[in-house]
Order: C-alpha cells, then sequence, then structure tokens
C-alpha cells in the first residue's frame, strides 16, 4: 500500500482495485468470453483535504477507478476504505450515509443536469431525497449554496438552458456541495470549458476546498490544469499507475518513460525552450484494456524499451526520490544510460544529451 506521502491521514484508500467489465457473447449474451480490466490492481491513498490529479490518455481508466471510489461500481477484488470504513462490499442501503459525504462532478454540466428542472429544483434535490433539512428551510438552503459558487438568488426560478457553460458547471457544484460532503470526484470538470471560464471554475474549486476541507480526486487530460490544482499526481496507463509524485515534481523530475512522453507532447510557449527540448515521442494506439500486454503494460509502446525484462517482469511501484514508479529502468532513462529508440530527425545531433528532464516551460 503506497502511503499518502503527505503526512496525513488519509480519508480515502484503496488496495489492489480492480473493476473488470465482462464481454459477453452469444445470441442472447449469455458466454461470458472476456473482460476489459479497466482498473487492474491500483493501490493509492488520498489524504484528508489533498487535490489527487489523476491523469492518463482517453480508456485508461480514469473514470472506472473515480467511480470506483464512490462505490457506483462494484469492484472486481480489492479494497476501498473510506474514512476507516471498509465500503468494498456494503449493500446499496448500507452505502446511504457514506454517499452523503462522497459526490461527483461531471464533465459536461449540461448533460448532468435535468433540463426541464429548475436549477432551485436541481439543487435542491439530494437535501430533499436524503431529508437532511425540514422541506420549509430547502429553499433558503438552496439560496446560501447559489451564493456560494457565485450565482445569483433568483437563478434557482431559472432553467439550465438559461446558463452558459461555466455557470452550469456552477450548478452541478452547489447541487454536490448540498450534503456537505468530504470528498468529491471532479470529472474533467472543465475540459468542456473556455480557457478563461476555465481557471474561473478552477480558482472556485480551490476556494470552496478550503472553506468545507473538501478532499478532491480531480481527473483531467490536461496536464496544465492539474498541475495547477493538484497536490500530487497520478499517473494511469492500461488501468495500472505507473507514477505518482507531488505535483510539481512530476513535471520538473518526470520519472516513468509514459510520465515523459505525456510531458514531451504539450507545447511549449517559449521558442528557445521548445527547439532545445528533446521530443519523445509514444507511438500507436492505446492497446485494448481487455487483451493487455503483459508483463509492463507500456513495454509495447515504450521508447525505451529493453528486451526481455520489460516484456517477461511486470514492475512494481517502487519509491525513487519521493516519487512511486513502476519501471524497471527509471534510474538508468533519468540518468541517460537508456536513450529512447526512436527520435525525429531534427532532434538526431550527436552531441545531444539524452534527456535528464524535460523542460515544459
Ligand atoms: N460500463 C462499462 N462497460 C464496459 N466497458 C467499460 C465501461 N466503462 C468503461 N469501460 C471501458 O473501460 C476502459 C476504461 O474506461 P474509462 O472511461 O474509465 O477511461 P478514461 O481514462 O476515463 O477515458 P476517458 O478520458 O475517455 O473518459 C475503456 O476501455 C472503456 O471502454
Amino acid at each position: 500500500m503506497s502511503d499518502t506521502a503527505t503526512g496525513r491521514a488519509p480519508l480515502l484508500r484503496v488496495e489492489d482495485l480492480r473493476v473488470w467489465f465482462p464481454i459477453m457473447s452469444g445470441v442472447v449474451l449469455d458466454r461470458h468470453v472476456g473482460d476489459v480490466k479497466a482498473v487492474d490492481g491500483v493501490s493509492l491513498a488520498i489524504a484528508r483535504g489533498e487535490t489527487l490529479g489523476l491523469v492518463g490518455e482517453s480508456g485508461c481508466g480514469k473514470s472506472t477507478l473515480g467511480r470506483a471510489m464512490l462505490r457506483l461500481y462494484v469492484p472486481t477484488g480489492g479494497r476501498i476504505v473510506f474514512d476507516d470504513q471498509d465500503i468494498t462490499s456494503l449493500s446499496e442501503r448500507e452505502l446511504q450515509s457514506v454517499r452523503r459525504r462522497m459526490q461527483m462532478v461531471f464533465q459536461d454540466p449540461y448533460a448532468s443536469l435535468n433540463p426541464r428542472h429548475s436549477v432551485g429544483r436541481i439543487v435542491g434535490e439530494p437535501l430533499r431525497v436524503h431529508g437532511v433539512v425540514p422541506r420549509r428551510e430547502v429553499s433558503g438552503r438552496v439560496r446560501e449554496l447559489l451564493e456560494v459558487v457565485g450565482l445569483p438568488a433568483d437563478a434557482a426560478n431559472r432553467y439550465p438552458h438559461e446558463f452558459s457553460g461555466g455557470q452550469r458547471q456552477r450548478i452541478g457544484l452547489a447541487r454536490a456541495l448540498a450534503l456537505n460532503p468530504d470528498f468529491i470526484v471532479c470529472d474533467e470538470p472543465v475540459s468542456a470549458l473556455d480557457v478563461s471560464i476555465q481557471a474561473q471554475i478552477v480558482n472556485l474549486l480551490e476556494r470552496l476546498q478550503e472553506k468545507f476541507g473538501l478532499t478532491y480526486l480531480f481527473i483531467a487530460h490536461d496536464l496544465a490544469v492539474v498541475r495547477h490544482i493538484s497536490d500530487r499526481i497520478v499517473v494511469m496507463y492500461l488501468g495500472k499507475v505507473v507514477e505518482i509524485a507531488p505535483a510539481d515534481d512530476l513535471y520538473e523530475n518526470p520519472l516513468h518513460p509514459y510520465t515523459l512522453t505525456l510531458l514531451s507532447a504539450i507545447p511549449i510557449p517559449d521558442p528557445e525552450v521548445e527547439r532545445r527540448r528533446v521530443a519523445i515521442r509514444v507511438e500507436g494506439d492505446l492497446p485494448s484494456p481487455a487483451n493487455p500486454p503483459r508483463a509492463c503494460r507500456f513495454h509495447t509502446r515504450c521508447p525505451f524499451v529493453q528486451e526481455t525484462r520489460c516484456a517477461e517482469e511486470e514492475p512494481p511501484l517502487r519509491t525513487i526520490d519521493g516519487h512511486l514508479v513502476a519501471c524497471h529502468f527509471a534510474e538508468d532513462v533519468r540518468a541517460g544510460r537508456i536513450t529512447p529508440r526512436e527520435r525525429p530527425a531534427q532532434f538526431e545531433p550527436a552531441s545531444m544529451p539524452a534527456p535528464r528532464t524535460l523542460p515544459i516551460g
């Protein structure tokens, strides 16, 4: 089990968590022919008050991991422990009191808001369902919640389509806050918004965290956003964690080859820095999580792959310089003793040293 590396007690931890989706075949889909291994043996902990960023390319299992933490899926294996309570196998009824304390904010606020309901009804719904405040107090509480997320009180009488994307995300947040949660999974909460609006929502999330002592799992594919808001960042590849590190450390001193390739894909605004840096490209598509490569899952696309260990032995997560890294050769890659297999011609001068760190702006 990884510790949180923050010195604070974990609010939530998962141990060897697996979420597999069965693949069924046959005329009436009654033959189990395999599994999509969306999350496959993930162990990590999130400290109280921490924001843990989660990155990785589309389909690597980020949303599935976030949803499983909220027990929206029944895990195939492993454990989920929330505030010292094992919630892995709780029934829906037993989960009710825990559910209040865990919420989710979605990428597309519009799709997650019922267009036929007024904002007041949407935000007040969790209060009514859980009966946490007397009915006559619901509208007052809704007004408070709208104010806290920066919406005018009269928003309660209007409908989602009357609001912009950023305002809709504020409505989603007001609803998520209604039950005073401790933990919120933010699943790409700003990916659908304009850049200028993204900053406003990220700042709002930070203010709310401070005000209410919230703990976030922040899922993103935008590495710049996730760096800004996260205390630590988890990099996932094909259902597994490949690196966990404090946010700035991950960007300044990435240790896993996959993290290097992710960072290497970010454009750098400074042309001088851009010219000097070494491009490390990852080739091809993400392999199928139904049939992942054996041993190191990244070995089929890794520019630093070494025969034959990478294809034969699964690398455990181990600690190097305060990072947790799952690569047999992380030290050699960092020291430049192993150089990337393929590089575009413009990066090939013989004097070019292998990258120690990649400047990313
Ligand atoms: N309910 C489901 N049934 C079957 N397969 C699923 C289900 N949900 C997700 N998957 C599969 O599990 C894998 C991981 O999906 P997931 O949505 O967790 O990835 P992601 O990293 O969040 O991607 P994205 O950024 O595109 O949302 C994918 O191959 C996906 O097709």
